[in-house]
């Protein structure tokens, strides 16, 4: 709501208690104009909702306004209808209490409107399940019945509720709403006899003449024209442009399906609502007693005989009485017969409810009677229960917030209502004492009683208990009450007579027997008055009001023309005195004008404080304290409850706001600068990336020319990237092989890299290799270039490293030549296999040791050779030249056979000397002798020497030398 503050000059305030001049009825006026010249016409009295009838259709009642106020805080949204039931269904829900929301003001202001949009609202907004939709439906379905027997065409309004009417809706504990009850008040009788100019019966006569099936107007006996009915053309207005009948006829008899009216109850109803139009045109005269006699016999067959001996003037009353008393009683059955239809069967039992009181407003005519009268009385009432409890609730706030209470200076009409209703001394007591005590009683009588028992009472005057000055206006059978909204004068003449129809209690029509009961033919029991009925229904009424929370709407008429858009002072002025909303007013502001929880009023304000800009990270209330000490509110404007700050005057928050609106102005601008350099910035960022994206086609066009200007970016733009990509794919390690796929571009540039990163790898590689190590890579690089790719198992060997304590001096693996084939296999304590022959290598020879005895010395200088075999088998041979000493070439078995020929060769400084055969190969066994060795591969190994002195090496597949 603080949203709108701003335009307050130009469409007013949206709550009165922002009003300055809040005492001033001119200012009230003003506000409410200016409004409803913008088409705003609601606006709020605290939580109070006037409401103005636009008499036009506004574009505020739609689904997405619901969804809009639905569960928005309060003072959120401009004011609406739908933000005082959704906070009493809110309110409802989180602290599961019942609630009524009262909608009052004078006939055509706009009250069962309103109450039909709260239902539409409900029905719409509240949670419901597909059992829960036939409820909605009744609850919805409910209100053309109730307003097709319940309201009429009148001067001030087409559809005009002629009851008062309470409907409670029930929710389950889950909001849902799951059933309905419906009381009524007051129905207009009188309308059912008499109707003034302008005005029609109620709307179910006319439905059922104009609508009604052909048969059964005929079994009725009634014909559609409603120009035939005595009781329907008084107003001489039977046929009205606004209304449509027919269609109206079809939706009461859709809607008395879906409430659950049976063939029967309708048979009987509608025999009751022909009856009464029979009833009507019943026509008496006189015979010759000078006693009434009934003059067409046609219609008589339709009600019961008038046995009473009566004049013919009292015979038209009498009639009359008999066709109200029907028509009131039924409309009371129907009402019954509705609620059963809504009774809550199948929901929780135990739930809340929401009340809609749409009750007549404060009713001023030129003739005000006994109905004024009631109606006028239950307004005093319902304004009573407005004040008290709207005190009530701001004392209790006050309380609750700490502040102390300042009494507020207003009229409580508590003083009208003793005067109507006190036992014995009040206007009600002496009308029941009038009508019910022996004898005859008049008119006189009873305002003579009047006069005698509340003579003295200050709002009650008589013609003869007048000043000279007023005395005029009061006739000698009227009395005056000076009610709240004003005075009006009554007429004391009536109906002060109990009606008994014993007739109607044998009727055949069951509606007719349930509604004329037997047992209030019992002359011993006091039977009530009207008025006392009436008293009595609105005590308990109140009763009802006060166990709930309160929420209300007050409905004000604009115009006597129904014309959008013309705003009559003169009249309004009336309806807010009628409605007591400046009493209202002076209550709700109670010292201060306006009051808000510390949070909301923080959020809003926070940008004119700095310590509270853009975050407050302390209590609510603490910040608030620090804005209004900034702000520079004083000691008298403000008072700071326990949950919310209180301002007294609308000016000071009116300040606050105007500072809030040029703060905003100045926040808003910081973000369109801000923007506008974001939008350029964007621009260019967008021209840039137009030329890049240009250029770059261009360049890949060109991307295998030599560098030129439409390629340059692009080629440098791909090393760029082929770089940075080969960054984390370098190869880490000589071992590493792997290189980054160039594109075509760079293919040359990437084999230099290539080599570039080998040799640093290589260089890096070197510089961290120990003295050890280089021992072994070059013994490993010379077993390499004897044994890579020719011979079994050179390729596991790689790994496994050369000993220093082997071969140096001793421990090599030796087979004797005669044991090939069962070699003896013994350990040295180097963990080496040691055979009955050694090889010990030295600087400058070789020797063959047998039992720790040199047997062989071979000298590398002439050493003619060495060979192995290809396969995995520790055979070695080694050829020395043809020397008699000598006994032939020397043939070992060993283990580490890669490692004692590298050794072997390398000291003997011959590597070229070492031949790695296939198959087999040829050796000197002595004194010219030769002989074959054979290589082979068989399940087992063995070596085995054939007769003709063939060696044959059989190798399994597994290496002979492999020990791991
Ligand atoms: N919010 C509204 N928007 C548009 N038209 C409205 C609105 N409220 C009322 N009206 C118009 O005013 C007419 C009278 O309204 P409504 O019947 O609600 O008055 P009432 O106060 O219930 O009168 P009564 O006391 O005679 O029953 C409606 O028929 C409708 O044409």
């Amino acid at each position: 709501m603080e949203g709108a503050l701003i335009a307050r000059d130009r469409v007013g305030v949206q709550d009165f208690v922002l009003l300055d001049s809040h005492t001033s009825e001119a200012a009230f006026l003003n506000n409410l104009r200016k409004r409803y010249q913008e088409n705003l016409i609601y606006t709020y009295i605290g939580t109070l909702l006037v409401s103005v009838n636009p008499y036009k259709e506004l574009d505020i009642y739609t689904v997405t306004q619901m969804q809009l106020y639905r569960g928005v805080n309060f003072f959120e949204l401009p004011p609406h209808l739908y933000a005082i039931a959704d906070n009493a269904y809110r309110v409802m829900c989180s602290e599961y209490n019942n609630h009524f929301i009262l909608i009052s003001g004078e006939s055509g202001a706009g009250k069962t409107e309103a109450s039909k949009k709260i239902l539409q609202y409900y029905a719409v907004t509240c949670p419901t399940t597909e059992q829960l939709q036939v409820v909605r439906d009744r609850l919805l379905l409910s209100n053309p019945v109730l307003e097709a027997f319940g309201n009429a065409k009148t001067l001030r309004n087409d559809n005009s509720s002629r009851f008062g009417k309470y409907m409670d809706i029930q929710f389950d504990f889950k909001g849902a709403p799951v059933g309905g009850h419906i009381l009524s008040y007051l129905i207009e009788k009188s309308r059912v006899v008499h109707q003034n100019h302008g005005e029609r019966n109620f709307h179910i006569f006319y439905q059922l003449l104009e609508g009604g099936e052909k048969d059964l107007l005929c079994w009725l006996g009634l014909e559609r024209n409603p120009q035939k009915y005595a009781y329907l053309v008084q107003g001489r207005c039977a046929k009205v442009f606004s209304i449509n009948d027919k269609n109206d006829w079809k939706i009461v008899r859709k809607a008395f399906s879906i409430i659950d009216f049976t063939e029967k109850d309708l048979e009987h109803l509608f025999g009751i609502v022909a009856s009464v139009l029979h009833l009507g045109n019943i026509q008496f005269e006189e015979d010759s007693n000078g006693h009434a006699i009934i003059r067409n016999g046609t219609q008589i067959k339709w009600i019961s005989k008038v046995l009473s001996p009566l004049n013919v003037d009292l015979a038209f009353y009498a009639r009359d009485a008999v066709a109200k008393a029907i028509y009131g009683r039924t409309f009371t059955w129907l009402v019954n017969k509705i609620n059963g239809s809504l009774a809550n069967k199948v929901g929780s039992l135990s739930g809340t409810v929401i009340g809609l009181l749409d009750i007549y407003g404060f009713e001023v005519l030129d003739t005000n009677s006994f109905e004024q009268f009631c109606i006028n009385y239950c307004n005093e009432k319902l304004q009573q229960l407005l004040i008290e409890m709207t005190l009530k609730a701001e004392q209790e706030e006050y309380e609750m917030e700490g502040i102390e209470w300042e009494p507020i200076p207003y009229f409580n009409n508590k003083i009208i209502c003793d005067l109507v209703e006190q036992k014995h001394k009040g206007i009600i007591s002496i009308l029941d004492e009038e009508c019910l005590r022996p004898g005859e009683a008049t008119d006189l009588s009873f305002l003579e009683k009047l006069e005698e028992k509340v003579g003295d009472h200050a709002h009650f005057v008589t013609r003869k208990l007048a000043d000279q000055k007023t005395r005029k206006s009061i006739d000698w059978v009227d009395f005056r009450l000076l009610h709240y909204a004003g005075e009006v004068t009554y007429c004391a003449v009536g109906d002060f007579s109990l009606m008994v129809f014993q007739v109607l209690c044998n009727s055949k029509n069951g509606i007719v027997r349930d509604c004329f009961l037997l047992s209030e033919l019992d002359s011993r029991r006091r039977p009530e008055t009207v008025a006392t009925q009436f008293k009595n229904s609105l005590m308990s009424l109140i009763e009802i009001l006060m166990s709930k929370e309160p929420s209300y709407i007050r409905c004000i008429k604009p115009n006597e023309n129904k014309e959008p858009g013309k705003f009559d002072d003169c009249l309004i002025r009336h309806q807010v005195k009628y409605l007591g909303l400046m009493e209202h007013l002076r209550v709700r502001r109670a010292g201060f004008a306006y009051r808000r929880k510390y949070e909301h009023f923080l959020r809003r304000y926070k940008s004119l404080c700095p310590a509270t800009w853009p975050h407050w990270h302390g209590p609510a209330a603490e910040g608030v304290e620090r804005l209004i000490k900034h702000i520079g509110y004083k000691p008298e404007e403000y008072k700071l409850g326990r949950t919310k700050i209180f301002i007294r005057f609308p000016k000071t928050l009116f300040a606050t706001e105007d500072a809030f609106e040029i703060r905003k102005h100045l926040l808003g601008m910081i973000p369109a600068c801000w923007r506008g350099v974001l939008a350029r910035k964007e621009a260019k960022k967008r021209t840039w990336a137009v030329q890049i994206i240009r250029k770059f086609i261009q360049g890949f066009i060109n991307r295998k020319k030599p560098l030129c200007p439409e390629n340059v970016e692009f080629v440098r733009l791909v090393q760029y990237k082929y770089l940075m990509k080969l960054r984390d794919h370098i190869p880490r390690n000589v071992l590493d092989k792997s290189w980054l796929q160039p594109p075509s571009i760079l293919e040359e540039i990437s084999e230099m890299l290539q080599k570039m990163c080998i040799r640093n790898l290589v260089r890096k590689y070197c510089r961290g290799v120990t003295p050890e190590r280089k021992v072994q890579l070059q013994q490993k690089a010379v077993t390499s270039a004897i044994f890579r790719g020719k011979k079994e198992g050179y390729q596991q060997s790689i790994n496994l490293p050369f000993a220093d304590t082997r071969l140096s001096e001793e421990v090599l693996i030796l087979a004797p030549y005669s044991q090939y084939a069962t070699p003896v296999v013994k350990y040295d304590r180097n963990g080496f296999k040691a055979r009955e022959r050694l090889l010990v290598l030295t600087q400058s020879s070789a020797y063959v040791v047998e039992m720790a005895k040199i047997k062989q010395k071979i000298d590398y200088a002439t050493l003619k050779g060495i060979s192995t075999s290809n396969l995995g088998d520790g055979i070695v041979v080694m050829h020395v030249p043809e020397d008699n000493k000598q006994k032939g070439d020397v043939i070992l078995q060993c283990e580490h056979i890669f490692e004692m020929v590298t050794k072997l060769c390398m000291l003997a400084n011959k590597q070229n000397l070492v031949k790695v055969v296939k198959g087999s190969l040829r050796f000197r066994i002595g004194s010219g002798k030769e002989g074959t060795m054979v290589f082979t591969v068989g399940p087992e190994p063995h070596v085995f020497k054939a007769k003709d002195g063939q060696l044959t090496v059989v190798r399994l597949k597994l290496c002979l030398h492999s020990r791991s």
